[in-house]
């Protein structure tokens, strides 16, 4: 657990980066640090690997005071990964993620080892190890950077906008790996980030502070999404908070009926007029066909309208979206092979979304001190 305690940082030339700053980062969970520009957060983050140092209150890892701890031993215990992951040029990338080891004073051997190891960990090709940064995509660099600082197997890391700089499919591939690979790793993970999407997708905890070094509400997501603490944090969270807070949720316990199918190499029954799925012969939805087209040969010969099926652990959000988007007003849902198990319609999915989001709303607040009086 990493505990602020009243810290304030004062530069030199008066600015004032972090005003009165008690939160609590808990271990094993991400703590996602959000704000906008110069609000302080690369500064929190700095504290706590003494990169530096605050100007009054306490901070503790793990109980140690982190002022009264051996810099260089403190931040053996602390990975860092930064925006465009900072790797030496001139160094391949398994020379890039050894380093830390050999510093640790593992020989060359163990050390190349275990930066192999980290490669295949974060999900890198073997034959990139030879390669130089320049060779790998922005994406890639990510994943080596995220690897370089869990080289030393350091129970706490720290990422300063580690996804800012890459397109957004692969942030959301760089996201997804993230919590794969916390949940193998249970790190104590602080994250800064700008982007509130990214924040509530990750944080188990998010910390919103705005200038000033404020911090202004420290909440998991949901409750955040839920109630914000005022207008500021609303604002931040922005106009489509609502739907924001339905990402949370999945649709596992959305009921589901049973679908008319029609195989693709059967037949499509003429004058129907309700929607048909038509499926694979393992069962897969391929396509709603359309009740107005009077198709004649196999079904799946016949022009289908786009079926977008959805899985158990998919979001309440793309429940929605589906909803809406489908021609036939009904979501299909399949199992983890991608086999239709059912249908679920669009009035349902709507009802659940407005249950959820008054739930959220009405859930009780946990028995913590509001954030910036006290622990947050
Ligand atoms: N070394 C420094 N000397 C003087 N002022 C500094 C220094 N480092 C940061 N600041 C100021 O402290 C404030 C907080 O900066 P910080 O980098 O922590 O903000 P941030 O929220 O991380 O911003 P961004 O999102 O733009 O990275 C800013 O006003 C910044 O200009």
């Amino acid at each position: 657990m990493i505990k602020f305690d009243a810290v304030n940082k004062r530069f030199p030339n008066g600015t004032t980066a972090v005003h009165e700053l008690s939160l609590t980062m808990p271990e094993g969970g991400i703590t996602v640090l959000v704000g906008s520009s110069g609000c302080g957060k690369t500064t929190t983050l700095r504290m706590i690997n003494r990169m530096v140092d605050p100007s009054s209150g306490t901070i503790t890892l793990g109980g140690r005071n982190i002022l009264e701890a051996d810099a260089a031993e403190l931040r053996r215990g602390v990975g860092y990964v930064i925006q465009q992951a900072g790797l030496f040029p001139h160094r391949t990338i398994l020379d890039n993620i050894a380093t830390v080891p050999l510093l640790l004073g593992h020989g060359r051997k163990r050390a190349r080892a275990r930066a192999a190891e980290l490669l295949e960990t974060v999900g890198l090709p073997a034959d990139t190890a030879k390669r130089y940064p320049h060779q790998l995509s922005g994406g890639q660099q990510q994943r080596v950077g995220v690897a370089r600082a869990l080289a030393a197997d350091p129970p706490v890391l720290l990422m300063d906008e580690p996804f800012g700089a890459v397109d957004p499919v692969v942030r959301a591939q760089l996201q997804d790996e993230l919590l794969r690979l916390q949940q193998e790793l249970n790190k104590t993970i602080v994250f800064v980030t700008h982007d509130i999407d990214e924040a509530v997708r990750l944080g188990d905890r998010i910390a919103v502070f705005r200038t000033g070094g404020h911090l202004v509400q420290c909440a998991p997501p949901a409750e955040l999404l839920a109630r914000p603490a005022d207008d500021f944090v609303a604002d931040f969270l922005g106009a489509e908070r609502g739907l924001k807070l339905l990402s949370l949720s999945t649709l596992a316990d959305l009921p589901r009926q049973p679908a008319t199918t029609v195989r693709a190499d059967e037949p499509a029954p003429a004058g129907r007029a309700d929607w048909q799925l038509v499926v694979s012969a393992k069962g897969e939805p391929l396509g709603w066909l359309d009740p107005a087209a009077a198709p004649s040969g196999p079904a799946g010969d016949a022009p289908l309208l786009p079926v977008r099926p959805l899985r158990d652990t998919d979001s309440l959000l793309s429940a929605l979206n589906e909803s809406v988007a489908s021609p036939a007003g009904l979501i299909a849902r399949v199992d983890d092979t991608g086999v239709l198990t059912g249908v679920t319609a669009r009035e349902a999915v709507h009802a659940r979304a407005g249950d959820a989001h008054t739930a959220a709303v009405a859930a009780p607040l946990p028995a913590t001190a509001p954030a910036g009086k006290g622990s947050a």
